[in-house]
C-alpha cells in the first residue's frame, strides 16, 4: 500500500495528449497516451490543438480510473492529491486546453496546482530514475536541443541549438523525401543500410545549428544519393555534434554524470555515441526508459511531486501557460537546500564529483599527468615549459568524419594559435605540429586557468582577467577570425598576462554574426562557471568595446534577446 502522494500529471505542449499518476510511495508512474499524427505533412498547431481538445478528457479518465482502482481511497475522496501540469514551452493553442483542463480539475478535485516546465521535466525524469545527483542533461527533442547544468538554483543553458530543435531538424528532411510525420524513427530505419558521405559539422564552444547540415542532406538526396546513405551520415553528423558538445560540457563542469532527455533520445544509435564518449572518458551515462524520453506526462507528474513537496505550487490566478517558457527561467525549489544555496561550481555534496570538479584546476608548478579535455589528452611539463596535446580518436565517431575533424581542427589550432599572437594577444609558442597525428608542441603558458579566478570570491580580480579576454577577443575579430570556443577553460592566467589557448575550433569570417557569437560563448561559460556572472559580463563587454566595433555588442544584445539565451538570475 502507498504511503506517499499520488500526482495526477497533464501533457500536451504539441503532439501528445498524455496523462499519468505517479505514487511516490511506490515510485510507479502509470501513463496513458494518445499521439496526434498528421494527415500530411508536420504539426499543424490547430489541428493538434483540436486533438488535445478531443484526447485529453479521455487519457484524464483512463489515469483517474488507475488511480482510483490502485488506490484505497474512499468513493467520495480525490483519488490524487496533486494535478501537475506542461505550462510551456509548446504550442499556444495546445497548451491552452491542458492549462484550462489542468486548473478545473484543481477545482472539481479540490486539490493544489503545480505548473511544470516541459525541458526541466525531461532532464529531471533522467536523474529521478538514474539516481545521479547534478548530471549534465542533454536534452534532445523535437523543437528543442539544449545542454543544461544545475548551479546556483537553475538549471543553466550551456548549449543550445542555434536554429531548430534536433528532432524537427530530422523532420524536416524526411518531409522532403515524403516520408511521413514524424521522420526521426525512419531515418533510423533506413540509416542501417546506408554509408557515410560527408556533410557539414557545426559545432560553437557548447552551440551547434542544423540549418547547413539539413540543407545539404536535401541537396544530396536531390542529387541522386540513396537515401539510406543521407540518413546514415545525418546521424552520424548530427549525433556526433551532440555528443561532442555534451563531452565538452562534461569537461567544463567537471561533472562525471550524463542523463539524456527527450523524444530523439530513443534513437539506440545516439545513445551509442554518448554511451561510448562517457565511457571512454570515464564518465556515466543514463538515458531513461522510452516511455519517459518521448513527451509524456509521467515526467511531468515525477518533477509535479518533487515541486508540491517542496511548497511549488500554483494559484489559479497565477497559472497561465508560457509558450517560450525557458528551462533556466526556472527557480529550482526542490533540489536540497545545501545544494541550492552552492555558488561554486557544480558540486553536488558527492566527495567524489567534487574531487573531479577540482582536478583540472592545477596549483602553479603541479603539472604532471596528462589531462583530459574535451577533444584532447594534454601532457603539461611545467619545469620543461612543453605541452604536448594530442586528439585522440573518438571511437563514438564515425572514423573518416572523425579523421577529417581531428586532422582540420590540428592544423587550425596550429595557424590561428600563431596567428593570433601577431596581432597581439598572448598565445602558447608552438614548437611542432603534426596533423596526421594530430598532434601539437606548444609552449607551457600561465599558471591556472581563468576558470580557477572567476570561481573564486575576488570578482574584481575575475574581472581584470574577463577584460582582458573581451579585448583579446577584438583583436581576433579585428583581424576577421574568431576563437570558436572561448571558454573560462581556454583561458590561462599568470601574474601578468592572459593567454588564449585551444584555436582548434576558430576560423575566417567576416560575419557579425560569427563575432557576436565568439562573444555569447564566452558570457554563456562565464554564466556556467562563475560564481557571480553578472559583473564579468559587463567586464567583458568593456574589453571588447576597447578594441572591437559596437555593432558586435549591438548583435551580441540581439542574440541574447531573441529569447533563447535569456539568463535567469541567481
Ligand atoms: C516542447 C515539446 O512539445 C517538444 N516535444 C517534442 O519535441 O516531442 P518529443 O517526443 O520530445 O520528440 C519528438 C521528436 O523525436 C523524434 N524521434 C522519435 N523517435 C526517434 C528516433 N528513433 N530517432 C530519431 N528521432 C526520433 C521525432 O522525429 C520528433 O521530431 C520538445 O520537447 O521540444
Ligand atoms: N599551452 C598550455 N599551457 C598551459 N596549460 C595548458 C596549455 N594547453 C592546455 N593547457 C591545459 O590543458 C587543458 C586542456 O587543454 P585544451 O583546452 O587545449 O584541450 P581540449 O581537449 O581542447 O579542451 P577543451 O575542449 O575541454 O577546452 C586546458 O584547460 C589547460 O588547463
Ligand atoms: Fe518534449
Amino acid at each position: 500500500m502507498s504511503t506517499g502522494i499520488r500526482v495526477l500529471g497533464i501533457e500536451g505542449t504539441a503532439w501528445a495528449a498524455s496523462a499519468a499518476v505517479y505514487d511516490s510511495g511506490t515510485d510507479e508512474v502509470f501513463i496513458e497516451s494518445d499521439a496526434y499524427q498528421p494527415e500530411s505533412g508536420g504539426i499543424h498547431p490547430r489541428e493538434a490543438a483540436e486533438h488535445m481538445h478531443d484526447a485529453i478528457p479521455r487519457v484524464v479518465e483512463t489515469a483517474l480510473d488507475h488511480a482510483r482502482e490502485t488506490g484505497d481511497r474512499p468513493e467520495a475522496e480525490s483519488p490524487i492529491d496533486v494535478v501537475a501540469f506542461s505550462r510551456g514551452p509548446g504550442l499556444g493553442p495546445c497548451l491552452r486546453v491542458v492549462g484550462t483542463a489542468a486548473r478545473s480539475l484543481s477545482q472539481t478535485l479540490e486539490v493544489p496546482l503545480v505548473g511544470v516546465n516541459h525541458m526541466v521535466a525531461h532532464l529531471e525524469i533522467g536523474r529521478h530514475t538514474s539516481g545521479f545527483d547534478s548530471p549534465v542533461c542533454l536534452n534532445a527533442s523535437g523543437a528543442n536541443a539544449h545542454l543544461l547544468a544545475y548551479r546556483n538554483g537553475r538549471y543553466r543553458v550551456l548549449g543550445e541549438t542555434m536554429d531548430t530543435g534536433v528532432g524537427n531538424a530530422i523532420d524536416k528532411f524526411t518531409r522532403h523525401v515524403g516520408w511521413s510525420h514524424p521522420g526521426g524513427p525512419k531515418v533510423e530505419e533506413a540509416a542501417k543500410e546506408g554509408e557515410y558521405v560527408d556533410l557539414p559539422y557545426v559545432v560553437k564552444g557548447m552551440d551547434f545549428s542544423f540549418s547547413g547540415i539539413m540543407s545539404a542532406a536535401k541537396q544530396a538526396y536531390d542529387d541522386g544519393v540513396p537515401v539510406e546513405d543521407v540518413c546514415y551520415s545525418l546521424q552520424e553528423t548530427v549525433f556526433g555534434m551532440l555528443t561532442e558538445v555534451s563531452e565538452r560540457a562534461l569537461s567544463l563542469t567537471g561533472s562525471d554524470e550524463l542523463v539524456l532527455g527527450g523524444g530523439v533520445g530513443q534513437n539506440a544509435r545516439l545513445r551509442e555515441m554518448l554511451r561510448e564518449m562517457c565511457t571512454q572518458r570515464g564518465a556515466e551515462f543514463h538515458a531513461p526508459e522510452p516511455r519517459f524520453l518521448r513527451d509524456n506526462a509521467g515526467m511531468i507528474a515525477v518533477l509535479g511531486a518533487k515541486m508540491y513537496d517542496a511548497g511549488d505550487t500554483l494559484a489559479i490566478e497565477d497559472s497561465c501557460v508560457d509558450p517560450d517558457f525557458r528551462p533556466d527561467q526556472v527557480p529550482v525549489t526542490w533540489r536540497a537546500r545545501s545544494e541550492r544555496s552552492e555558488g561554486l561550481g557544480y558540486a553536488s555534496g558527492d566527495a567524489r564529483n567534487r574531487e573531479q570538479t577540482d582536478e583540472p584546476e592545477l596549483a602553479p608548478g603541479r603539472g604532471d599527468g596528462p589531462l583530459q579535455g574535451a577533444e584532447a589528452i594534454v601532457d603539461l611539463d611545467p619545469e620543461a615549459g612543453r605541452v604536448t596535446k594530442h586528439r585522440e580518436a573518438k571511437t563514438y565517431r564515425h572514423p573518416a568524419l572523425d579523421d577529417r575533424l581531428r586532422r582540420e581542427r590540428t592544423r587550425i589550432e596550429a595557424r590561428l594559435t600563431s596567428q593570433a599572437r601577431r596581432e597581439g594577444v598572448p598565445t602558447p609558442v608552438l614548437s611542432d605540429v603534426d596533423p596526421h597525428e594530430s598532434r601539437l608542441e606548444l609552449e607551457y603558458v600561465g599558471d591556472r586557468d581563468l576558470r580557477a579566478i572567476v570561481r573564486g570570491a575576488d570578482t574584481a580580480a575575475a574581472a581584470d582577467r574577463v577584460r582582458d579576454v573581451g579585448r583579446h577577443l577584438a583583436l581576433l575579430h579585428r583581424a576577421g577570425f574568431v576563437h570558436g570556443d572561448p571558454t573560462t577553460r581556454n583561458v590561462r592566467v599568470n601574474s601578468d598576462r592572459t593567454y588564449l589557448i585551444d584555436f582548434g575550433l576558430g576560423y575566417h569570417t567576416d560575419h557579425v554574426e560569427d563575432y557576436a557569437m565568439d562573444l555569447h560563448v564566452f558570457d554563456q561559460s562565464l554564466v556556467g562557471t562563475a560564481a557571480d556572472p553578472g559583473p564579468l559580463r559587463e567586464a567583458v563587454r568593456e574589453g571588447y568595446r576597447e578594441a572591437g566595433q559596437e555593432r558586435v555588442l549591438d548583435r551580441l544584445r540581439e542574440i541574447e534577446g531573441r529569447g533563447r539565451y535569456v539568463e535567469g538570475d541567481s
